[in-house]
């Protein structure tokens, strides 16, 4: 399973320490580099080792003692253990030595005794008192007593966790073999900084002397945004100040934001902004364009995705097979896409063709109000908590309220549904009816983004998802200041003046590069409705989605009525409708007309 967090091994042995407490430093020390460097049989030089050691019970006893875990570990490798594990990544210890040495080590880095994996010590035992009494050996069955024992733990491991990755950290040629053999490691680490083998130094993928490093270079996660539209500019600008700076002090984010711009990456490198859907504002120092969306997501592990909902697919395709294992998405976009099988949301469509988890941040969010920094709210759904965590740290700004949902498929309905609304809302706008009327529009409107996501996700979606800011919030923000609210309005007003104009060009001419989403959503909403025969459940969506499409007027967007039938019957004969003006206006025949033409809920 993808989505599972990679794996990572240390291993830290210890037995030399025990060695040095019993007099043979040197001796032991001698085998163990023969063992490491793989010029003596591990089982041979740990027989060996045991033998020149030979300690009693209370010798050990003595040595935990004096040596607690703090004083036996390397310096830094607590801090990376943390900072894997505050990301979610299982840590295993395997080694080479005795777990009778090792536990105390593995219980004070919080690892689970489940997943250690070393040699254990044989004792005799007294009969009488039942106590061990002295060293006989060890335990030759333990796959750690061999060459190979390594990889194989790790083969042990992965049938019953299905990693994406995982990664071997150690400073032996022991440890190197982890990566040798199929089935193993990933990628292996190799440490310096107690003991440098040359022979691991030229095999190791990485190799370094500072586990300082690795915390620096393992927790910065790095950023990619998917998108360069009004909101991605403005998502985009949140981040890199989250980010700027980060760099230099080994926190949780690279510094760095990549941004995919299909057209106006020389112009953000070059200028800062994005020129023509979010001009005047300067997106941060650390925003760096990228014109290809393979170049975007290489190497990160925060993937947003943010752009018009019907191309989302076409760039997933792009996608497979470039995304790093173990990545985690955020989709931003508001949309959803009907297949065959039924309605798909954008964030299941993350999922299930990149195989990574996927949230998504939902909320009254207007682009260019976001970007002038005034306050807003969001919520982040989140099926995966540690997922949804990162993502809150990612984008909460002293301006920007983020709160937590476990209801990712409420979230997302909600935005992608009030696009709808937003349409009816707009249709009031451009009939000059007062706030009452929109009010009407919004009540209702809720009420039926709330029946459509129960309907689809009954035992998923929450009540109360749809009073926080991704549900009422969002819609009442659409309805007063989106662009599906303004295109509509224009559109209404168009067609009452009898000159009507299509939604495309009205896109074009009042968005300037900038997507409408709500028409094609009512269509792709309207598909399901029909194919479950729901539309009499869901009067207002069903008659926004007529009049959208040319088959009612505009003035009967305040016609819908829960039960009834009678706004929702296409007409046979064009409705012949008093003009505002006094004259007449054929609503059916040009208004269809349009909408054939206007090509919207067709995915790319
Ligand atoms: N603008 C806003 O205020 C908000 C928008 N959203 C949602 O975020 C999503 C993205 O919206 P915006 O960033 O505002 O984008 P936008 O509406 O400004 O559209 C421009 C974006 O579309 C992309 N684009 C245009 N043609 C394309 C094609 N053929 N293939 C691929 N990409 C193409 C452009 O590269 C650019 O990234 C939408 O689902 C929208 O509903 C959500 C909250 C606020
Ligand atoms: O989703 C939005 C605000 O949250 C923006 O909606 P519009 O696409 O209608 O502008």
């Amino acid at each position: 399973m993808a989505s599972r967090p990679p794996g990572t091994i240390t291993v830290n042995d210890g037995l030399d320490l025990l060695a040095e407490f019993m007099g043979c430093k040197e001796e032991v020390e001698e085998l163990t580099n023969k063992a490491m460097d793989g010029v003596m049989p591990l089982n041979t030089s740990l027989e060996e080792r045991l033998n020149l050691i030979n300690c009693s019970p209370s010798d050990l006893r003595a040595f935990l003692k004096a040596h607690p875990p703090a004083s036996r570990l390397a310096p830094g490798v607590r801090e990376l253990i943390r900072t894997l594990q505050k990301r979610g990544v299982d840590i295993y210890l395997i080694s080479g030595g005795f777990r009778e040495i090792l536990i105390p080590i593995a219980s004070y880095l919080g690892i689970p005794m489940s997943r250690v994996f070393a040699n254990r010590m044989n004792w005799q035992w007294d009969d009488e008192t039942g106590e061990p009494t002295k060293l006989v050996g060890f335990d030759v069955s333990q796959l750690t007593a061999h060459n190979q024992g390594k990889p194989q733990a790790i083969a042990r491991i992965r049938e019953s966790n299905p990693y994406t990755t995982v990664v071997m950290v150690g400073d032996g040629i022991t440890d190197l073999e982890a990566v040798q053999v199929s089935g193993g490691a990933d990628l292996f680490i190799g440490y310096g900084g107690v003991v440098a083998r040359p022979a691991v130094a030229e095999q190791a993928e990485w190799y370094t002397c500072d586990y300082s490093s690795l915390v620096f270079a393992l927790s910065c996660y790095k950023v990619a945004v998917i998108g360069s539209g009004a909101w991605a500019c403005a998502a985009t600008r949140m981040i890199a100040q989250n980010t700027v700076g980060q760099g230099e002090t080994a926190s949780e984010f690279a510094d760095e934001v990549r941004i995919w711009a299909r057209s106006q990456h020389e112009a953000i490198n070059e200028t800062g902004e994005n020129p023509v859907h979010f001009p005047g504002i300067s997106l941060g120092p650390n925003v760096r364009a990228v014109a290809s969306v393979e170049e975007a997501v290489a190497d990160a592990d925060l993937l947003v995705f943010c752009m018009p909902h019907q191309y989302v697919q076409r760039v997933c395709k792009q996608l497979l097979g470039k995304v790093k294992p173990g990545a985690k998405a955020i989709s931003l976009t508001k949309g959803m896409r009907v297949t065959r099988e039924g309605p798909q949301l954008i964030s299941q469509m993350v999922r299930r063709s990149l195989g990574i988890d996927c949230c998504v941040l939902m909320g009254a969010n207007i682009a260019e109000d976001v970007g002038a920094e005034q306050v807003s709210e969001a919520v982040i759904g989140y099926s995966d908590l540690a997922s949804g965590e990162v993502f809150a740290k990612l984008f909460e700004r002293p301006y920007f309220r983020v709160s937590l949902l476990p209801d990712p498929m409420g979230a997302e309905l909600c935005g992608t549904l009030k696009n709808i609304v937003a349409l009816g809302a707009g249709m009031v706008d451009g009939l000059d009816l007062g706030p009452n009327s929109k009010a009407a529009i919004i009540r209702q409107g809720l009420k039926e983004m709330r029946g459509f996501a129960k309907a689809l996700f009954p035992s998923a979606v929450r009540d109360d998802t749809f009073l926080e800011s991704c549900g009422v919030g969002d819609l009442v923000a659409t309805c007063i200041g989106g662009r599906n609210r303004r295109v509509a309005e224009e559109w209404t007003r168009a067609a009452l003046s009898g000159s009507p104009r299509s939604w495309s060009d009205l896109e074009t001419d009042l968005l300037k590069g900038q997507k409408l989403q709500g028409v094609s959503t009512s269509n792709e909403v309207q598909e399901v409705l029909a194919a479950r025969n729901w539309e009499q459940r869901f009067p207002l969506f069903t008659t926004i989605n007529r009049i959208v499409n040319g088959h009612l007027p505009p003035s009967s967007v305040l016609d819908y009525k829960e039960g009834s039938r009678a706004p929702l019957v296409e007409e046979e004969e064009p409705l012949v409708l008093p003009r505002r003006n006094g004259g007449v206006a054929h609503w059916l025949q040009p208004l269809a007309a349009v909408a054939a033409a206007t090509g919207f809920g067709n995915w790319e």
